[in-house]
């Protein structure tokens, strides 16, 4: 059986917890049957020994196999690794969503998406990543008793992702503890409009009011003074012609979007002023997590 998962950006600026959209980076796991318990790792975090020991896949794929099916068994996992552990592209959620996918699908019960958004909800309670690596494509989420309420859109082919990662790793629970308890009715405002204002340009595909609605006063200035570079990263994907640039879930990735034929420019402009970072330009995935027999 093979599953394989996005990654994801997340806020998309002023959507704190609740805008998010998927990457065509993925995690993929085969998963066999077998005589003993076997772990290989390739590609993102093969060289980190608490992936081989102590890996956060098998551990939920575990509690969830055991529990449908009551019995013991031992399984070789191989992974492939796209997705930059702790860079703010969702790591943490293709994890827990393609662990729980998992474990249904090698006990053969169907899961339908609404009821594996749910239960990933026990593991991360904002529904930003899990909600796109659940669904692929634009998504706008919220948590209304214990329950994923969502909204979906396709992303054309049209446009491309295009991100910059820093070789730093942030961990999205600090980085959370970096944010202000109270925030003043002035900033709250500014992001209710913005996020309200580019679920719209989504939805309508309205790419030019894409810039204007980004901005946001409620996270992004908090976690990139950390990276100061990452303030010039932004305004260079934008000057080059990006149709937004955000810090990507709580980062360190930023995040830019552009028109297709846009993206080979401001990919090479990245490439040239920050060379310590790694660019890749990507395309957006419609699908979410994929299981295969
Ligand atoms: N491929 C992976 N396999 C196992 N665990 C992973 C993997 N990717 C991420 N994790 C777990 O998720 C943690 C990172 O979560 P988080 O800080 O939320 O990062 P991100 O911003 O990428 O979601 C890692 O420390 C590790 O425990
Ligand atoms: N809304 C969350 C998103 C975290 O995304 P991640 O990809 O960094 O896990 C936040 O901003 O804390």
């Amino acid at each position: 059986m093979r599953i394989s998962v996005p990654a994801t950006s997340a806020n998309l600026g002023p959507g704190f917890d609740t805008l998010g959209l998927a990457i065509s980076l993925h995690n993929q796991v085969i998963i066999r049957p077998s005589k003993f318990h076997s772990v290989s790792l390739r590609g993102e975090g093969s060289n980190n020994p608490v992936l081989k020991d102590n890996n956060m896949f098998i551990a939920i794929f575990n509690d969830f196999y055991h529990n449908l099916s009551k019995r013991k068994r031992h399984f070789r996992f191989e992974f492939t690794n796209e997705v930059p552990l702790s860079r703010g592209l969702g790591s943490s959620s293709a994890v827990i969503v393609s662990a729980i996918a998992s474990a249904y699908a090698i006990e053969g019960i169907k899961l339908d998406k609404q009821k594996l958004l749910n239960l990933a909800l026990a593991y991360e309670n904002h529904p930003d990543n899990i909600t796109p690596a659940v669904m692929g494509g634009f998504n706008v989420a919220t948590v209304q008793d214990n329950e994923v309420k969502f909204i979906r859109k396709t992303l054309p082919k049209s446009l491309k992702a295009i991100v910059v990662i820093p070789n730093r790793p942030i961990s999205t629970q600090l980085a959370r503890k970096a944010l202000p308890f109270k925030y003043s009715k002035e900033d709250t405002v500014f992001n209710i409009s913005h996020s309200s204002l580019l679920t719209a340009a989504f939805m309508t595909e309205n790419w030019d009011m894409l810039r204007a609605a980004s901005l946001d006063k409620v996270h992004q200035k908090y976690r990139m003074k950390q990276m100061p570079e990452l303030f010039d990263v932004q305004k260079t994907a934008l000057k080059s012609g990006a149709l937004m640039s955000t810090l990507s879930g709580s980062g360190s990735t930023l995040f830019s979007m552009s028109h297709r034929d846009d993206a080979q420019r401001i990919e090479a402009e990245l490439k040239k002023r920050f060379p310590h970072f790694k660019v890749i330009s990507r395309n957006f995935d419609n699908d979410g997590v994929r299981v295969e027999d």
